[in-house]
């Protein structure tokens, strides 16, 4: 029997969301495959978070067709197999970070008899983000970019096969956030892991297989570093990422300008 490629950990086709009085995702297609890094990136307020609640089911009024894992999006049996990594880091300050991690591998592995692998999943996770000189500390008392990372062992522990990060490293110092840069290669490399990591520092864009590139609500290109940089011939993925904002502009300036001209006829 032939082997099945895997299929991809998110597609996307025609994905809209509404926030309010705005449409905030304008008709998206886009993949995020299986094994790889994927990058979010785009300005502030263009709709990278919006994209990622889509993704794990708890944006309202969302249509279009998405597909994680192959099911639908928030299809209950995905929540075990997705780790989800929010700005707020989501940990409770009056335990410490090895009493927040067995708290929340309880609520994912429930029962006496997974009491070893719990203890097991628990101090990998920890050790995955370097924290285990710190295992005992309240949350109270870690630091910003400490508590974001106990998140991050908190999204780890059931082991997911997507992982879906929201500015991950912001408030890391440049140590910790090319150390957080290698395990997130490790966890696509080694475990076959998809992630989708927004960011809009465009030097961590370097380091992705893949790029959705975002602005107002669209995406603008969908590429890896080395094909966007060859395509508008800029030496960084900052610099073709401008290129192409400034093109999408002139195109819109140009569409205006014919449309005026039809309708002044
Ligand atoms: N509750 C809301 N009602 C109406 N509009 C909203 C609401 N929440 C967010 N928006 C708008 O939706 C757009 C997308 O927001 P989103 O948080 O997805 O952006 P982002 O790219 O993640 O930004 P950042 O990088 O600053 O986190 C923004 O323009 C924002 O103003």
């Amino acid at each position: 029997m032939m082997n099945k490629e895997p299929g991809p950990a998110i597609r996307a086709t025609g994905l809209t969301a509404v926030r309010g009085p705005r449409t905030v995702l304008r008709d998206l297609d886009f993949t995020v495959p299986a094994g790889r890094v994927t990058g979010l990136l785009g300005p502030s307020g263009c709709g990278k978070s919006t994209l990622m609640r889509a993704v794990m089911g708890t944006q309202a009024k969302v249509a279009g067709d998405l597909r994680v894992l192959g099911l639908p999006a928030g299809h209950p049996s995905l929540r075990a197999r997705i780790g989800y990594v929010t700005q707020a880091p989501a940990v409770f300050a009056d335990l410490t970070v090895r009493q927040n991690l067995e708290y929340f591998a309880a609520v994912l592995d429930p029962g006496r008899r997974a009491a070893a692998r719990r203890e097991e999943n628990v101090t990998r996770a920890i050790r995955d983000v370097d924290l285990t000189s710190h295992a005992d500390a309240l949350a109270a008392h870690l630091s910003g970019g400490q508590r974001s990372r106990v998140s991050l062992a908190v999204a780890l522990l059931g082991s997911p096969e997507l992982l879906v990060l929201d500015e991950p490293t912001v408030g890391l110092d440049p140590v910790l956030r090319r150390d957080l840069w290698d395990l997130f290669h490790a966890l696509a490399a080694d475990r076959g892991a998809g992630l989708l990591i927004s960011s809009h520092v465009m030097d961590e864009a370097e380091r992705c297989h893949g790029l959705l590139l975002m602005r107002e609500g669209e995406i603008l290109a969908q590429d890896s570093p080395d094909d966007l940089r060859a395509r508008t011939g800029a030496d960084t993925v900052e610099a073709a990422f401008l290129t192409l904002i400034d093109q999408a502009a002139e195109a819109a300036t140009a569409a205006t300008r014919s449309h005026s001209q039809e309708t002044s006829r």
